[in-house]
């Protein structure tokens, strides 16, 4: 029943318990890009005066009546590796305020980075923590929809977050699998290829290929491939890709087993994060 009286709980806002932010409150500085859905600045949120990140979101492109109502229960999402959603303006255009990362999305990161992340350890470290995050979704039973790594940021040393979980769901019919292609083939589960059947296996298929792009520093999966072929491809061959250079067999073996065909037989995210840990050199 939404008439019950429920006291606030303690919310990621910034501390007042109130998820809404008002336009006069954030000072806006440079944009920070234009994804399909959304224009994003970087902003201060002057109370604070606190760096935060604004997203608009493109008229049309998402339901924003479900957005909003969707926006209090990710706000208690809150987990060191997920891009903390801090509060919403519910008057229009909607904005959402995020937390601010720094260095931008994970895939512009492993390209522009690549001399620096060569070696091992910062690779594997990027990964353990993408499947931390996942961890704590998993245990939420909160599905991301669309893992990879254009949609996870960086910020200062390295540190990894899981950006726009959740949000796969509120893009308008048609603007996914519209003419623009833009379903992303390409870290879709066969079962979701198929039947659009979203699991928390289907993120875990999402998550190998994430892993695949940390280690070929941000390839794009089945480079070779057209979107159509993907499909094809994905159906009748295991594992769908390649050993990236310079990994580690136990991370490969996890990597592949992402990709089991049956969901059922695809690890929990808490199952390869425990396994992962034990690989990393300076122990967790
Ligand atoms: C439905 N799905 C899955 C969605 C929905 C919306 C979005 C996405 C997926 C993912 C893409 N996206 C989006 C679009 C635009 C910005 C952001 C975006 C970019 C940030 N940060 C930065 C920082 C620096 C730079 C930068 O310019 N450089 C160049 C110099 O070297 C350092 C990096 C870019 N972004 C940031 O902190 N947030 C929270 C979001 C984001 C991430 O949020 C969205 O807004």
């Amino acid at each position: 029943p939404t008439n019950t009286v429920t006291t606030q709980p303690p919310t990621a806002g910034f501390g007042h318990g109130m998820h809404e932010i008002d336009h006069k409150d954030l000072e806006f500085c440079e944009d920070l890009g234009a994804g399909q859905f959304a224009t994003v600045k970087k902003a201060v949120y002057i109370p604070r005066n606190q760096e935060v990140a604004v997203k608009m979101l493109k008229p049309g492109a998402m339901s924003e009546d479900k957005f909003i109502a969707e926006a209090i229960i990710m706000q208690q999402l809150q987990h060191k590796n997920l891009v903390q959603l801090y509060g919403v303006c519910t008057t229009r255009p909607i904005y959402l305020i995020t937390e601010f990362m720094k260095n931008g999305s994970l895939r512009q990161y492993l390209r522009n980075n690549d001399k620096k992340l060569m070696h091992g350890p910062v690779r594997l470290d990027m990964c353990i923590q993408v499947c931390s995050g996942m961890v704590y979704l998993e245990s939420k039973q909160y599905l991301h929809r669309d893992l990879a790594a254009r949609n996870c940021l960086v910020g200062e040393n390295n540190q990894v977050k899981v950006g726009d979980f959740g949000l796969a769901r509120f893009v308008e019919e048609g603007v996914y699998n519209s003419s623009k292609g833009s379903f992303p083939v390409r870290w879709a589960a066969p079962e979701v290829l198929n039947f659009l059947q979203f699991s928390i296996k289907s993120d875990v298929w999402a998550f190998g290929v994430l892993m695949w792009e940390v280690y070929t520093l941000g390839k794009l999966p089945y480079f070779t491939l057209k979107n159509t072929d993907v499909i094809e491809h994905v159906k009748r061959t295991q594992p769908p890709l390649h050993r990236p250079d310079k990994i580690n067999t136990d991370v490969y073996n996890i990597m592949k087993s992402c990709w089991e065909k049956n969901l059922d037989d695809r690890p929990s995210f808490k199952g390869m994060f425990e396994k992962l840990k034990e690989l990393h050199p300076r122990g967790y």
